[in-house]
């Protein structure tokens, strides 16, 4: 019995993994239906030849492609490092300053006894001093930091604008570069959404898609108050999961699919999906059940970042994840 194609959309995550033609042909001939440009590495400007070749990778497919810009918005990053570094459990680094650059924003909220989440929490440092610059932290988890990784400051209240001046640029060439869909993080607001759509609309892109990222508390606690303005919900794990001790994360998740069920909004579940792909050519069995119960649950669109960004089996993890789509729709039409 021929397939049929799937009725939800499968994105992977551009990036020096996957971004030629062939491979990201490839990609969408295993079933891959967009992809994600994110947007805290490159410029849309700079990612020209990226953009340039899943258009045509596409076409060779007879396909549209869609193409996702995934904006800096309010998330909190490392700035550029000119390698990465190595930090080790016991150490102390200086943040800021002279040391590990973090944006200005931060700076204040870097108090004694301070947590510091890097690399969606993958280390964990403690401030241990204030300088004039930054502050002194001791590594409490290690491992290796590159730049432009996320940051994460548990409890410290800070209020980043919704765009950066690089999101604004990038927002003025959207439409022209066949961006079909937006997606703002950290969204704690309907304003939030609002000042990107009218940013959208003022640049020829009333048609572009807006989704809405949940990534922290706020906005967890808030999506009833802008579940009507985004076109589509992002459960974005990668972040959401440093807002709250990890094994709480599936409840959240499972909350925010019930919500979106209820008001008929399509949601979207992302991150470490195939996380282990990124080394390995065969997925584990809970990355595959977490795909599967993802669709049974309702997600209109299942997405893949590091995988095929950087990951060494690019086609591969599509084609587990769009496998993996179907068999769960075949499960949710005939059990
Ligand atoms: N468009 C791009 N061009 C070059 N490198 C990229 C691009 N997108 C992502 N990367 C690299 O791939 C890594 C994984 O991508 P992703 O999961 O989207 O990033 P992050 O974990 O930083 O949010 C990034 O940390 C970055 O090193
Ligand atoms: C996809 C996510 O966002 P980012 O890659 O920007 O951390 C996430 O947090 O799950």
């Amino acid at each position: 019995m021929k397939e049929q194609p799937s009725a939800r959309q499968i994105y992977g995550t551009i990036g020096p993994a996957c971004a030629d033609v062939e491979t990201l042909e490839a990609m969408f001939r295993a079933g891959m239906t967009g992809i994600r440009l994110n947007l805290s590495h490159v410029t849309l400007a700079q990612a020209a030849d990226q953009v340039d070749a899943l258009h045509k990778a596409a076409q060779r497919c007879g396909k549209q492609a869609e193409l996702l810009i995934d904006m800096q918005g309010p998330e909190l990053r490392v700035g550029v490092l000119a390698e990465p570094l190595t930090l080790n459990e016991g150490e102390v680094f200086e943040l800021g300053g002279k040391g590990i650059p973090l944006p200005e924003i931060a700076i204040p909220a870097l108090l004694p006894g301070q947590e510091v989440l890097l690399d969606d929490g993958k280390l964990l440092l403690r401030v241990t001093e204030q300088t004039e610059t930054g502050a002194v932290a001791e590594v409490l988890r290690g491992g290796v930091l590159r730049g432009r990784k996320s940051l994460a400051l548990p409890g410290a209240d800070l209020e980043p604008p919704t765009m950066t001046a690089s999101d604004v640029e990038n927002i003025r060439v959207a439409a022209s570069c066949g961006v079909t869909g937006v997606m703002q993080p950290f969204v704690r607001s309907r304003r939030d959404l609002e000042t990107v759509r009218q940013a959208l609309d003022e640049n020829g892109g009333a048609n572009i898609r807006l989704f809405a990222k949940i990534e922290n508390q706020t906005g967890l606690e808030r999506l009833p108050e802008f579940l009507e303005t985004a076109d589509e919900i992002v459960i974005a794990r990668g972040d959401l999961g440093n807002a709250m001790p990890l094994w709480e994360l599936s409840a959240a998740q499972k909350r925010i699919e019930a919500q979106c069920r209820k008001a008929g909004k399509p949601f979207m579940v992302v991150t470490q999906m195939l996380a282990s792909m990124e080394q390995n050519p065969v997925p584990t069995r809970a990355e595959v059940s977490d795909i599967f119960n993802a669709v049974a649950d309702g997600a209109a669109a299942v997405m893949v970042t590091g995988e095929t960004a950087v990951g060494k089996w690019p086609v591969e993890v599509i084609r587990y994840l769009s496998n993996t789509v179907q068999a769960a729709e075949r499960f949710l039409r005939e059990g």
